[in-house]
């Protein structure tokens, strides 16, 4: 579990996030979303200790991390994965390389240790067979799917996505979506998803918190979405065409309502 309270930060004297508070559960899909801007990359990151917060607490299981130093945060990271937009691939290594990174960093395992975990990582994310492959030989939804290997090559409890579907079509977006979600309940990990992706949100999305103008302006279940009264939330959801016409069709006729309360 991660606990955020009471969490500030500002650039340059220009407020981000200001006062959010959220708990994500284990094992469970928890959701940021909002407009560009609103402050999701800047929380996610906060969350994962890449930036300091200017006030606030935040809480991996009952250790107050904010207080921790370098030394004790690193020993903490030892149990994060992180999937970065563009998946943040070393060019220059193999998928093998790039997936074993954090095992050099971080393990005195065997050479062979790490091949045969590597190996498993990448059978997890139907990718055998490509450990000498380059990031440059490989198509976008492969890169992530290299990117989600290196991310639970350590066995993380917690797992942070800044938006894993951006640059992919739907149905690779999809695949790449079911993936996290297995992996989030096979292992019971605190998965964190930043996304503007509402097909995301509504596929795979339990716990969501809504970020509006770097204020928490929302939080609920993907189901309490659809039914929302507030107006901040309702425009950013429904701000597609489509995304409209899925909730007129999901809304009861007015004929229906009648008949139902005549009966
Ligand atoms: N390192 C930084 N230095 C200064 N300002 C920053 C920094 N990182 C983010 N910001 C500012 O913080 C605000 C929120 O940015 P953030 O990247 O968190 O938005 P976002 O919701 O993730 O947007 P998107 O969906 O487009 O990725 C923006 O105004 C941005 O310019």
């Amino acid at each position: 579990m991660i606990r955020c309270e009471h969490i500030y930060k500002s650039f340059d004297g220009k407020p981000v996030l200001e006062d959010i508070s959220a708990t994500f559960l284990p094992g469970e899909i928890n959701m940021i979303i909002g407009r560009s801007g609103s402050g999701k990359t800047v929380l996610i990151k906060s969350i994962a200790g890449l930036f300091p917060v200017d006030e606030g607490e935040i809480y991996y299981g009952d250790t107050l991390f904010t207080s921790l130093d370098f030394r004790q945060k690193k020993a903490i990271r030892r149990d994060v994965g992180m999937i970065f937009q563009g998946g943040a691939l070393l060019d220059s290594s193999t998928v093998e390389e790039n997936i074993r990174f954090p095992l050099d960093m971080f393990t005195g395992q065997s050479m062979a240790e790490k091949r045969e975990r590597v190996a498993f990582c990448l059978h997890r994310v139907n990718l055998e067979g490509a450990e000498k492959l380059y990031p440059a030989e490989l198509s976008g939804g492969m890169i992530k799917r290299v990117a989600i290997a290196r991310a639970i090559v350590m066995n993380p409890r917690y797992l942070f996505c800044d938006e894993p579907n951006s640059g992919l079509d739907p149905v690779t977006s999809n695949v790449i979506d079911r993936l996290i979600y297995d992996i989030t309940k096979e292992y019971d990990i605190t998965t964190i998803i930043n996304t503007h992706d509402m097909n995301s949100v509504m596929e795979i999305g339990e716990k969501i918190v809504f970020i509006n103008q770097g204020r928490k302006g929302w939080e609920g279940t993907s189901a309490d979405i659809l039914h929302t009264d507030n107006r901040a939330l309702n425009d950013f959801v429904f701000a597609s065409n489509m995304a409209k016409k899925v909730k007129e069709a999901a809304r009861p006729q007015d004929s229906d309502t009648r008949n139902a309360s005549e009966n």
